[in-house]
């Protein structure tokens, strides 16, 4: 499988506000090349964090984009993940309603009531992990189910774990021209943070794009 991961970050690395409330970081250019970034991929892939803070569609906003996977015999918009160990998508959020296949990648502490909410709200539940999801082996069911490219798009929890554990291969990073601030704001990778061995990264492209800047890197190679 091949993971890209892309973010908007304000100038002081923030992804949103203090209070998890969504800014627009990107412009018009940057949110077509998201788009387009979405239509090259079979999935795309959150975290719960964000689908409570910002109840994200993850679909295709380009007709003719979902008319070109279409002509390639794939789904109009590609799948949509949510990485939730127990379960606390809403049922009505919106990347369950039928506009895409939707998988939920929980882990084993997920309650019944709540796996049986979502599965007949149209989503697949993938089980991997014990209290927490196990993210190498929930990639490893994603890729059964046929997905081998994923664009990740946040947030900064669940990139830091994918970081953590290895699973990246190119990260894409646009900034914005605002400073957000607060020593609680999300930032691109939160988690625990690496201490002492840190992933490495190579600088492929640098494009300015709107107001910002877009930094594009292999991950892993020297
Ligand atoms: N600017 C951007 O590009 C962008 C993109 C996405 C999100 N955001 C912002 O990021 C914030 C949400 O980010 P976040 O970091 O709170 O949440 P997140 O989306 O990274 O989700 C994290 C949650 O996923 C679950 N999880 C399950 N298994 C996990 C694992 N192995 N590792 C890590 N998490 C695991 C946990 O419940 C965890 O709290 C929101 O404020 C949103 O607006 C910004
Ligand atoms: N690329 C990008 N630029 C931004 O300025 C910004 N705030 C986000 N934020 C990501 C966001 O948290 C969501 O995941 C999706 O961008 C929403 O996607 P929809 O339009 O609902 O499909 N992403």
């Amino acid at each position: 499988m091949h993971v890209v991961v892309n973010a908007a970050v304000s100038a002081d690395g923030k992804l949103s506000t203090r209070r998890h409330e969504q800014v627009r970081i990107s412009g018009p250019d940057d949110f077509d090349r998201v788009d387009r970034l979405r239509a090259e991929s079979d999935a795309v892939l959150v975290g719960v964090g964000t689908v409570l803070a910002d109840d994200p569609h993850l679909t295709l906003d380009d007709p003719d984009r979902r008319a070109n996977r279409e002509r390639r015999g794939e789904e109009p918009t590609p799948a949509r993940v949510v990485v939730d160990s127990t379960g606390r998508t809403p049922t009505d959020a919106r990347i369950l309603d039928d506009a895409a296949t939707t998988y939920v990648l929980a882990a084993e502490a997920i309650a019944d009531e709540r796996r049986a909410a979502l599965e007949s709200a149209g989503a697949e539940v993938l089980v991997a992990g014990e209290e927490r999801v196990a993210l190498a082996a929930a990639l490893d069911a994603l890729e059964d189910e046929g997905i081998e490219a994923l664009m990740v798009e946040g947030g900064g929890e669940i990139i830091f774990s994918l970081f953590e554990a290895g699973l990246v291969d190119e990260l894409s990073v646009y900034v914005g021209s605002l400073l957000i601030g607060g020593r609680d704001a999300p930032t691109l990778a939160d988690g625990e943070g690496f201490v002492e061995s840190f992933p490495s990264l190579s600088l492929r492209d640098v494009s300015r794009i709107d107001d910002g800047v877009l930094l594009r890197y292999d991950v892993g190679t020297e």
